[in-house]
C-alpha cells in the first residue's frame, strides 16, 4: 500500500550549472533528518533537502509500487536541465526496509533543492509546484542556515540482544547450517546510542565522508550511513553492481593488513560467503541483462576499519525500455551479502535468531533520475535517528557453517565503527 501526501500538481525542475562548490554536504541548510539528503562519495554525487514531493509504501511491492509513482510523477514534470548529466534535472531519493514485512516500509523524496557535483561541475537543481521562475541562486536555494552541532557526549546501550545472547543466537544458526537447514545466513544486531545533544545529521554526515570517503554517505528519512556496497547503478543502459562478502578487521599495521588481506584473499569460509553472494546477484540479474560480466575471482577492498572480499558485476539492460535503477534494486534486493542463501529460508531464519526489525537497515537506499537511471546502496554500517538524542546502530555478519560467534561479534563491532566514530 502507498500514501502520497496529495496527487501532487505537476512540479516544475530546473536544473543551472553553478561555481564548483567544493564539498557538498557543507551545503546542507538545515539538521531535519526526514528531509536532509545525502548520497556522496570522494567529494561527488547529490545532496538534497525539503521535500517537493514524497511517498510512503509498504509490504512486498514497497520498492515497485514506488518506481510506478516516479514514473508517473516525472512524467508529468515540466523540466528544464541546462547541465544534463547523471544526478541532474529530477531526481527522488529513496530508502527501503529490508523486509517486507516491516513497519519501515519505504519512503521516496523529492528534494525541493539538489546540489551536485560530478567532473568539476557543479549544478543546482530546484523543485516547486510554481511557475518556471527566474534561475535560482545557491544563496537564495538555502535560505537560513543553521550552525551544525556536534552530539555531545555518547552513552551506548544493547539493542535487541545483548552480545552474549546475540553470540548464542549465531551458534544456533551455525547448527542449522551444519544440519543443511540452510547454506548461509547474515545476522545482525543493532546498538543504541544516546546523546547528550541532538543529533544533527550534517555532524555525522561530514564525519563519515571524512573518514570513509570511498563509501557513498548517504541519508535518507531518518537512516544514514556510510555503505561500501552498491547495490546497482544503471548508467545509460550499463548496470553495475559492487558485492561484498567475507571480511577481515585492519589492524592498523599496514604489513600486518597486507598479510591479513592474503589470508581473506584465500580463506575457503569467506570465499564459500563471497561465492553466494555474487552467485545471488548474478541470478537476479541474469534475466534483465542482455550481456553481462562476473569476475572469476574476487579483489580485496581495503576500507579504514576492515577489509573485504569485492567483486564489480557488470551487465547491460535495455535503457529505454528496461527496467528502472530501482525496479533492478527490487528485483535484486535481498542479496545473500544481507539475507543469505537459499533466501527464504535465510530470512525466515535470521527474523526470528535476531530477534528484531531490521528496519530500514540493509535495505536499498539511493536516487531515481527521470529516466530510470540512478544509484542504489545496501544500508550497511548505518544508524536510524529515532528521536532527537537515540541514533539506533546496526551491523552484520554473513554466518557459515565454519563460522565462530566470537570472531562474527569481533567483526560486527569492527561494522559498528564507522558510526561510532562519527557519533564522537
Ligand atoms: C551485513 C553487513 O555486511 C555484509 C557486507 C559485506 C560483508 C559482509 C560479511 O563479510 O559478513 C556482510 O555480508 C553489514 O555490514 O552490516
Amino acid at each position: 500500500m502507498s500514501t502520497a501526501a496529495a496527487d501532487p500538481a505537476p512540479l516544475v525542475v530546473r536544473t543551472v550549472e553553478i561555481d564548483d562548490v567544493g564539498d557538498l554536504l557543507p551545503l546542507l541548510p538545515h539538521d531535519d533528518p526526514a528531509t536532509t539528503m545525502s548520497w556522496v562519495r570522494r567529494g561527488e554525487g547529490i545532496v538534497g533537502w525539503g521535500a517537493a514531493a514524497r511517498l510512503r509504501t509498504d509490504g512486498p511491492a514497497r520498492m515497485i509500487e514506488a518506481d510506478a509513482w516516479w514514473r508517473r510523477l516525472a512524467g508529468r514534470m515540466i523540466v528544464r536541465d541546462e547541465v544534463g548529466v547523471p544526478g541532474s534535472g529530477p531526481v527522488a531519493f529513496g530508502s527501503f526496509a529490508f523486509s517486507r514485512d516491516s513497519a519501515a516500509g519505504g519512503t521516496l523524496v523529492v528534494p525541493r533543492v539538489v546540489v551536485g557535483r560530478r567532473d568539476g561541475r557543479s549544478w543546482l537543481t530546484v523543485a516547486s509546484p510554481a511557475a518556471l521562475g527566474p534561475a535560482p541562486t545557491l544563496a537564495q536555494a538555502r535560505g537560513a542556515v543553521t550552525p551544525v552541532r556536534a552530539p555531545g557526549a555518547v552513552r551506548y546501550r544493547d539493542g535487541s540482544l545483548t552480545a552474549d545472547q546475540w553470540q548464542a543466537a549465531v551458534a544456533e544458526v551455525v547448527a542449522a547450517i551444519r544440519a543443511g537447514q540452510v547454506q548461509k545466513v547474515v545476522m545482525a544486531r543493532d546498538v543504541l546510542a544516546r546523546t547528550s545533544e541532538d543529533v544533527d545529521v550534517r555532524h555525522l554526515l561530514r564525519a563519515l565522508a571524512a573518514e570513509y570517503p570511498g563509501c557513498w554517505t548517504f541519508a535518507v528519512d531518518h537512516i544514514l550511513g556510510a555503505t561500501p556496497e552498491l547495490l546497482v547503478r544503471r548508467d545509460h543502459g550499463l548496470v553495475a553492481c559492487r558485492v561484498l562478502a567475507g571480511t577481515i578487521r585492519r589492524t592498523g599495521d599496514d604489513d600486518d593488513d597486507l598479510r591479513h588481506a592474503a589470508t581473506l584473499a584465500r580463506s575457503s569460509k569467506d570465499l564459500e560467503e563471497h561465492e553466494l553472494a555474487v552467485a545471488s546477484v548474478a541470478q537476479a540479474l541474469g534475466p534483465y541483462c542482455t550481456s553481462f560480466n562476473v569476475p572469476e575471482a574476487p579483489f580485496v577492498l581495503h576500507l579504514p576499519n576492515v577489509m573485504h572480499l569485492a567483486s564489480d558485476v557488470t551487465g547491460v539492460v535495455d535503457a529505454t525500455r528496461g527496467p528502472s535503477s530501482l525496479a533492478l534494486a527490487a528485483a535484486l534486493h535481498p542479496t545473500a551479502a544481507v539475507c543469505g542463501t537459499p533466501t527464504p529460508e535465510a530470512a525466515g531464519v535470521l527474523a526470528r535468531a535476531e530477534r528484531m526489525d531490521r528496519g530500514r537497515y540493509a535495505g536499498p537506499v539511493g536516487w531515481i533520475g527521470a529516466d530510470g537511471d540512478g544509484e542504489w546502496g545496501i544500508a550497511l554500517r548505518s544508524g536510524v535517528v529515532q528521536d532527537a538524542r537515540t541514533v539506533r546502530l546496526f551491523a552484520g555478519c554473513g554466518v557459515v557453517a565454519a563460522s565462530d560467534p566470537a570472531a562474527e561479534l569481533a567483526e560486527s563491532e569492527a561494522k559498528l565503527l564507522p558510526m561510532r566514530s562519527a557519533l564522537g
